[in-house]
């Protein structure tokens, strides 16, 4: 009853602690609690992501919440083995577990859940093999393992009949894709050792005959007589094309982009080569943007071998900025994955000389080469110390680049969501605050271009940070380059309620998607996901019911709580971002004002001194028994 599903949270609350310290255990009733709903008087979900729940999950708490639907626990710290009494929450459809510490192999007793809809455990230190289990889940949609330490072969049987969504990249996983699995794209598996369909089939180029459709068999003596000799000379002439080939490539020998075509693709691992090197969710290993790009353009013929046509494309840079590297250079340089977004692959390249840039494939763009280049001169003249800058770009047919800047502490998201366990540097209020005002101004100045001009995709991934944290916004005017089947649809979270063009973005939208951006900043929470619609947090509807409630200090990521004298400057930036994100336009202020506001609150935050205190548990007991 909801008497034994109470005790059974509090033995969570005392188990893995975190925001969980915030339910008021005077309460009869667990109904109410942050992150737990009820049915029929029983609880039926439980969402505590991003909590800084920290330790292992204890047994007995899950063998009593034997009604519960939902389970989010992603984005902890948390650690040990799954409990085995989580068998009886036999209701069970949603399980969120990713971005913990979890370990061990997936146990047996999930596949005993039959109900299960969404499994999530990417990001995890799940290690073993991939079970024939999950073929029991004859509901499962959903099934992400991604970044795990998964070994082992799939057995080819695998087959879970309703699987949608399904990703294992970056485990340590070798053999052939299932058949069933096949018609997953390389996004679903890539970093691992795998062959066969959607890779290269796992026996080189052999390709097997295909069965003549009228029977080999009733074919007579001399039409097989006439093939043996067709073939023996096709084989000669073969032959004596290949020797001549040959004899002038010697005299002729230059490297070139063509010869740099040849490194292997990554994508496709030859089992038995994978190296250890994916560790902290890196995808590169050593795989050059330039061999991708030279492949392209060798196998389109526009870069000649010897450079005499005079066809090859060069790189285009912006402004006086000097040209310190040429095509040559990033052909030559190494690279590795950064990520994926919705325009291209991004790669962080390093140049013989040392520069180090990032360079962003496009895909998908569809205008001719005068509209890009018109397009791409606009984003290149945009100069503000707050947008990262765009050096340079290369145009050809099947291959679009564009070089930035690279920005050594990656992404305002990776910060905020990355790596949660021991060696992070806390983001204090200093940080966050100025990171806030600088991203303001970047997106400031983009606005003050002209009443058109609006960013269309401000979410934490696009503010990267230089070495000193200085915010920078990046990826501005790339939605007019690229064709409609790539406009942004992550960023569900962030978009204003009017946009339904995902490429007709408002400046007042994107004023929403920065509210939602100081939300994030303000919390550690990570706004909903479109990809895993059932999950994630509708951060300013989640904000205002709490602060309706006047429990202010409980949407604060406790980190920040550390700083207990700053709380007066937090609300205040909190009601701004609350401003922002207003479901009516006209109500919100405008970029220019957004950046007012933060000077000035951080004006009065900085004219005290203030002492961090780093005693986070008293700190929250504080708070809780106001
Ligand atoms: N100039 C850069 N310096 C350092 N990291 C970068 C740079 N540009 C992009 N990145 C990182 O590379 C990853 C992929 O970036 P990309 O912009 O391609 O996608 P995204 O921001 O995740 O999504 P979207 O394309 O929808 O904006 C991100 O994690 C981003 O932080």
């Amino acid at each position: 009853d909801l008497g034994s599903d109470r005790s059974a949270l509090l033995a969570l609350r005392s188990a893995v602690g975190g925001r969980t310290l915030f339910w008021n255990a005077t309460e009869a009733s667990p109904c109410s609690w942050v992150g737990v709903n009820c049915e029929g008087n029983r609880v039926t979900v439980l969402r505590l992501p991003a909590m800084a729940l920290s330790g292992q999950l204890p047994t007995g708490v899950f063998g009593n919440l034997t009604r519960v639907r939902t389970i989010s626990l992603r984005f902890n710290a948390l650690t040990g083995q799954l409990p085995t009494d989580l068998a009886s929450c036999v209701n069970l459809r949603n399980l969120y577990l990713q971005g913990n510490f979890f370990s061990g192999e997936i146990p047996n007793f999930l596949f005993t859940l039959r109900d299960l809809v969404r499994l999530n455990l990417a990001s995890n230190k799940f290690s073993g093999g991939i079970s024939l289990g999950f073929n029991n889940l004859t509901r499962l949609r959903t099934l992400f393992l991604e970044n795990n330490q998964l070994t082992g072969t799939f057995p080819p049987q695998f087959d879970v009949p309703k699987l949608e969504q399904f990703n294992v990249s970056n485990n340590l996983l070798n053999g052939s894709v299932p058949v069933k699995l096949q018609s997953f794209t390389k996004d679903s598996f890539l970093g691992n050792s795998l062959c066969g369909r959607p890779f290269e089939s796992c026996f080189g180029n052999v390709t097997i005959p295909e069965e003549n459709g009228n029977g080999g068999k009733n074919l007579s003596g001399g039409a097989i007589a006439g093939i043996v000799i067709g073939s023996v000379l096709a084989f000669l002439l073969i032959l004596v094309i290949l020797i001549v080939l040959c004899r002038k490539k010697n005299s002729n020998k230059k490297t070139s982009a063509v010869d740099i075509a040849t490194v292997k693709h990554p994508e496709v691992e030859i089992p038995g080569e994978k190296t250890g090197e994916i560790e902290n969710g890196g995808y590169g290993n050593g795989y050059s943007v330039a061999a991708a790009a030279a492949a392209a353009m060798a196998g389109n013929g526009k870069v000649e071998a010897n450079g005499a046509g005079g066809v090859a494309k060069k790189l285009v840079f912006f402004g006086n900025a000097a040209r310190v590297f040429d095509l040559e250079d990033l052909l030559r340089a190494s690279a590795e994955v950064l990520g994926k977004g919705t325009f291209g692959t991004a790669y962080k390249a390093v140049l013989e000389m040392g520069t180090v840039v990032a360079v962003k494939r496009l895909k998908d763009v569809t205008i001719s080469e005068r509209e890009f280049k018109e397009k791409i001169e606009a984003v290149g003249a945009m100069d503000h110390e707050n947008l990262v800058p765009l050096r340079a770009y290369y145009y050809s047919r099947d291959e679009k680049l564009l070089v930035h800047d690279y920005m050594t502490m990656g992404s305002l998201s990776a910060l905020l969501h990355g790596n949660k366990g021991a060696g992070r540097t806390p983001l204090n209020w200093e940080i966050r605050s100025a990171i806030a005002l600088g991203a303001a101004r970047g997106v400031e100045y983009l606005h003050s271009q002209g009443p058109n001009v609006s960013h269309g995709n401000i979410k934490s991934s696009n503010i990267l940070l230089t070495k000193s944290y200085d915010a920078r916004v990046s990826d501005f005017g790339l939605a007019h380059l690229v064709g409609p089947s790539s406009t942004p649809n992550r960023v569900a979270g962030y978009r204003a309620p009017e946009v339904t063009d995902p490429r007709k973005v408002s400046q007042k939208a994107d004023v929403y998607s920065f509210g939602v951006l100081l939300l994030e900043l303000l919390t550690g929470k990570a706004p909903t996901h479109a990809l895993l619609n059932e999950e994630g947090v509708d951060l300013p509807r989640w904000v205002q019911s709490i602060v309706r409630e006047e429990w202010t200090s409980e949407v604060f990521d406790l980190e920040l709580l550390r700083y207990q004298n700053v709380e007066e400057e937090m609300v205040q930036l909190l009601q701004l971002a609350v401003d922002c994100a207003a479901p009516y336009p006209d109500k919100r202020p405008s970029m220019a004002e957004v950046v007012m506001r933060i000077e000035e609150l951080r004006r009065s935050s900085l004219r005290e001194d203030h002492d961090p205190q780093p005693d986070l548990i008293n700190d929250t007991e504080d708070i809780s028994s106001r």
